[in-house]
């Protein structure tokens, strides 16, 4: 790879994935032997992008949550952003009035969320953006998920504050992503690629849009620094 490759925050439902939501397994090198540090800037719960890192053997620099929780390992430290229980407050109101947030009684969506909550992108979205206003939240939608999330808080935050942590600016860094929860991201960081299969916010906030869809759009948003 280049050295002038910069530090690299990626998303992962649609960009290292295919269009189930699987991993593309030719992402694994690629983000195994990148030379400078990964982020992983998910929506989902942190145990998802841990898991990830931890497989593909990398440092765990983490943020989860659309920026609710910043995990940094290189100095041992979490921050959580975000009133859980105003969400929790919102997921109550949503289920007494006869709505479900849609992924079962064991709910793996929700489980180990410390800041927000998500509900089933195939449930009714109107009543959800009610209650979630009646309690100063708003509810995004990465194309996956309703996240019913504090608007203080997104990955353009979260890198922020990873960034803090290890001595570095956001604007080092390329972004790579797919959705909405991926515009505040794109903002901050130096250079920003939405995959082809992004939808318009993220389209709108990139810097350059990749030709291919998907993983196959990951790579070609790196494949400048693969040379
Ligand atoms: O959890 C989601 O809804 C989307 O997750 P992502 O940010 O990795 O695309």
């Amino acid at each position: 790879m280049s050295s002038e490759t910069p530090p690299l925050a990626v998303d992962i439902d649609g960009t290292l994935t295919d269009d189930q939501r699987a991993l593309d397994p030719r992402v694994i090198p690629v983000l195994r032997h990148w030379p400078e540090r990964v982020v992983v800037a998910t929506g989902k719960a942190m145990p998802f992008p841990i898991a990830l890192c931890e497989f593909l053997g990398i440092g765990r620099t983490v943020i989860a949550e659309n920026g609710g929780v910043v995990f940094v390992e290189a100095t041992d430290s979490l921050e959580l952003v975000g009133d859980k229980d105003a969400a929790d407050a919102v997921a109550a109101a949503y289920r007494d009035r006869g709505y479900d947030l849609g992924f079962g009684a064991v709910d793996l969506a929700n489980r180990w969320r410390e800041t927000e909550v998500v509900v089933q992108i195939d449930q009714p979205v109107a009543p959800l953006e009610a209650l979630a206003e009646e309690h100063g939240l708003v509810v995004l939608d990465t194309g996956y998920a309703y996240h019913v999330t504090d608007p203080s808080a997104d990955k353009g935050t979260g890198l922020d504050a990873v960034c803090a942590h290890l001595d570095r600016e956001p604007s080092e860094f390329l972004a790579v992503g797919d959705s909405e929860n991926d515009a505040q991201l794109f903002d901050v960081a130096g250079e920003s690629v939405a995959v082809s299969n992004a939808d318009a916010t993220a389209r709108e906030r990139a810097d350059r849009i990749t030709e291919a869809s998907y993983a196959d759009g990951f790579l070609e948003a790196v494949a400048p620094y693969r040379e």
